[in-house]
């Protein structure tokens, strides 16, 4: 949908600067492309101009992520944050009041099947300690390209809050930052909360007002990023003895069906993209494998995006596939979905459906032509200065539809005030006060027996076979 999505989203004050992010080998950034075409004549070298472009200000970057528990002890408050986003649970503007005390119960009912997987990994996410670490090779990156930066990281639901990196960039003065989602495709769900939570926060911040900042929403279409997915797949398909009869299997973390059909989520068709580009790539280096893309980890009672990867191994299996290559897409750390889910999970259950030989690519983490090509596009994004800057940002927006995410989350937004209630109580009501308190009872009541439940044991969710879902 948004391959060269850039849009200025116009908040109160200050607005944050989304860039698409360019492949670097075919840099069409125009506040670069400006200084390197203005270079050829001047005989300015790439590296005055870039140290002409960051000059005394101090740049920084900030890595989004999602977070996780780092010991069993974190793992029920951890899904209480997770839960209690409005961007992951979505509820009704009449029921909003309800957010917390439903996460507290979903945290809690789910809390236990999570800590078994947390614990079979060796009792926390390994998540911040990756992403620390790509954090670090990206600093040493930007710094072997003249870009001397610092870079932190703002997880949204568990340590180093998003929270706590913008006040330590405060602390730092910076004067230029790059908010760059470790998110390859853009999902509401994942970048659109973060950045949400971002917007409130430079939106009341007096220092973040005179920072000059961008965000790269998604970059899954970046040259760097396809090569070093493709290079992880060739070279995982050579442990397998006949490689060309190898189904390699694309398996990217599901959203609700409904955050594509109906918010307008661009996550799906930037996933199928994505597959496509890797397999463009891999074509090029005559691989022409089969391949499929399924979605995983689905939680509770809603439809999901389809094909299920579950569904997908049995169906694959049945049709007398007998080499599977699993390939994480959306994600680019290990994580307890690939470590679980698929090396134990999915892995056990190809197996079972008659699938013989079974491979997985390892997440990039700090694979050096990812984490070079990272800094390129930070490089291609850094806030360009005074003038220069709106200008350049105007000539872009002509290279590209308008608006994207802002009428994304736009979109989301008036979505979700035209939902109708998830039950139907609220109108029994024949005033719009009387409604509002019908509703507000109904839930309370739904809620007391639904704690009931969770400390009892026994209930009507767990008569209807409908607990589960949440585990
Ligand atoms: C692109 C990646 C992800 C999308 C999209 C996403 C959406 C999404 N996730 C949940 C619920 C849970 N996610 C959980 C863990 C988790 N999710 C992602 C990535 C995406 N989520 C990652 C990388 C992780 C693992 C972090 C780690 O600790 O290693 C969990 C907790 C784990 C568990 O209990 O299974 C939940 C719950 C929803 C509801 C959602 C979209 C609405
Ligand atoms: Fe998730």
């Amino acid at each position: 949908m948004n391959q060269s999505m850039n849009i200025r989203i116009q908040s109160p004050s200050p607005s944050l600067l989304l860039l698409p992010a360019k492949s670097s080998s075919r840099c069409t950034c125009p506040c670069l492309r400006v200084q390197l075409e203005n270079s050829s004549s001047s005989n300015l070298s790439k590296t005055s101009l870039i140290s002409r472009v960051v000059g005394d200000d101090k740049i920084g970057v900030l890595l989004l992520n999602l977070g996780g528990p780092e010991t069993l002890e974190d793992v029920q408050p951890f899904l209480f944050n997770l839960f209690a986003d409005p961007d992951i649970i979505r509820l009704p503007r009449l029921f909003r009041f309800l957010q917390n005390p439903l996460a507290k119960f979903i945290s809690v009912a789910r809390a236990p099947k999570s800590k078994e997987g947390y614990a079979s990994i060796g009792g926390g996410s390994p998540l911040r300690q990756i992403t620390d670490a790509q954090a670090e090779e990206l600093r040493k990156a930007l710094s072997e390209k003249n870009v001397p930066a610092k870079v932190y990281v703002g997880m949204r639901y568990w340590h180093p809050f998003t929270e706590e990196a913008i006040e330590q960039i405060k602390r730092d003065s910076i004067t230029k930052l790059v908010v760059l989602p470790l998110y390859p495709q853009f999902s509401i769900s994942t970048s659109g909360s973060s950045l949400r939570l971002l917007e409130s926060i430079f939106r009341e911040d007096e220092y973040l007002v005179n920072m000059q900042h961008t965000v790269i929403p998604s970059w899954y279409q970046r040259e760097g990023y396809i090569k070093a997915m493709a290079d992880l797949i060739e070279k995982e398909l050579t442990n397998f003895d006949r490689l060309e009869e190898v189904m390699i299997f694309f398996s990217a973390h599901g959203v609700p069906l409904a955050y594509v059909e109906e918010a307008g989520d661009p996550y799906k068709a930037e996933m199928e993209e994505c597959v496509d580009l890797i397999m463009e790539e891999l074509e090029k280096r005559r691989i022409n494998n089969a391949y499929t893309l399924a979605y995983q980890s689905r939680v509770g009672p809603v439809e999901w995006l389809k094909p299920y990867t579950d569904e997908t191994i049995i169906e694959l299996g049945r049709k007398g596939v007998k080499s599977l290559l699993a390939v994480p897409i959306s994600f680019v750390s290990e994580h307890i979905e690939t470590l679980e889910e698929i090396d134990v999970e999915y892995k056990e259950l190809a197996l079972k459906s008659g699938i013989e030989k079974w491979g997985r690519v390892p997440a990039l983490g700090c694979e050096p032509t990812f984490i070079s090509d990272l800094a390129d596009a930070v490089i291609e994004s850094l806030p360009y200065v005074g003038a220069m800057a709106v200008s350049n940002l105007e000539a872009r927006q002509s290279l590209v539809p308008l608006g994207s995410v802002e009428e994304l989350l736009a979109a989301y937004d008036s979505q979700r005030r035209e939902l109708p209630p998830p039950v139907t109580v609220w109108e029994w009501g024949w005033t719009k006060s009387a409604e509002t308190w019908n509703g507000r009872a109904a839930m309370l009541a739904v809620l007391v027996l639904l704690v009931l439940e969770v400390t009892t044991g026994e209930g009507f969710l767990h008569q209807w076979g409908l607990l589960p879902l949440f585990r």
